[in-house]
């Protein structure tokens, strides 16, 4: 099966009375060529869940595949390069590097990964749908907050990623914007076979989504 999958998946922090269960047995499968939504109240394991699929951290117990191949069993370098090439974050706190224009966020993946990011044509549509053409030369510090999630979501395209997660990439957005953002998300899924993954608690996003799942409590079920 070619994208994400979790199965049994617990994530435990702390111990004794401070202990807190994230995750509770989690089974989640997210294919190539879908936008998968992950829907769930604050504190719901959201963001605990989309940093275990992406291997920016190890679940307690269970099992994370990628391409049905164990992400858990690559370490070190092999791992960091794996997440480079293979997965592009959107992440909460947008990570805009404070001291460069917003065309520079681009350059700067061009000099971490070398090969493989978008050519120029696909890059010119995406940022036009994104609304951020006019703002390549302004820096972070001058952005609003939706205008700073809609480059960070650019960034993480820029580099053509195989899986897409995105931690509440709606956050700031007015509404024509989601419909946009999840348009655009829904696109790269279907034409370009990636597979895109929204965690949110974001409803207006449920019209475009392929497979919806609902997390409360740590603990998943799909919707039918
Ligand atoms: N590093 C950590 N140490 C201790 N507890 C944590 C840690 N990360 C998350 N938690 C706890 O795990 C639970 C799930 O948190 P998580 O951030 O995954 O939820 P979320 O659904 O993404 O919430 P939000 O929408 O507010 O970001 C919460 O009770 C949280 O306090």
């Amino acid at each position: 099966m070619k994208g994400l999958t979790l199965e049994k998946v617990n994530k435990v922090f702390g111990s004794g009375l401070n202990q807190v269960q994230a995750l509770k047995d989690v089974d989640f499968e997210a294919k190539e060529g879908e936008l998968t939504l992950i829907l769930g109240p604050s504190g719901s394991g959201k963001s605990t869940l989309l940093t275990i699929l992406g291997g920016l951290q190890q679940p307690t117990s269970g099992t994370v595949l990628v391409n049905g191949k164990r992400l858990d069993s690559m370490q070190g370098k092999a791992a960091d390069a794996f997440r480079l090439s293979n997965i592009g974050f959107v992440l909460q706190s947008y990570n805009l590097v404070p001291y460069l224009s917003v065309e520079d966020q681009f350059v700067l993946v061009d000099k971490v990964k070398k090969e493989g990011n978008l050519d120029k044509k696909t890059f010119d549509e995406y940022i036009d749908r994104l609304g951020i053409k006019r703002l390549l030369h302004k820096f972070p510090g001058e952005l609003s907050g939706g205008q700073s999630q809609r480059v960070a979501i650019a960034r993480a395209l820029y580099a053509d990623p195989e899986f897409i997660l995105a931690d509440e990439p709606t956050a700031a957005l007015d509404s024509n914007r989601v419909k946009e953002v999840a348009q655009l998300f829904k696109d790269i899924a279907e034409k370009s076979g990636k597979a895109v993954v929204v965690v949110t608690h974001d409803l207006r996003l449920k019209e475009q989504a392929d497979k919806i799942y609902h997390l409360i409590d740590g603990q998943i079920s799909i919707e039918q």
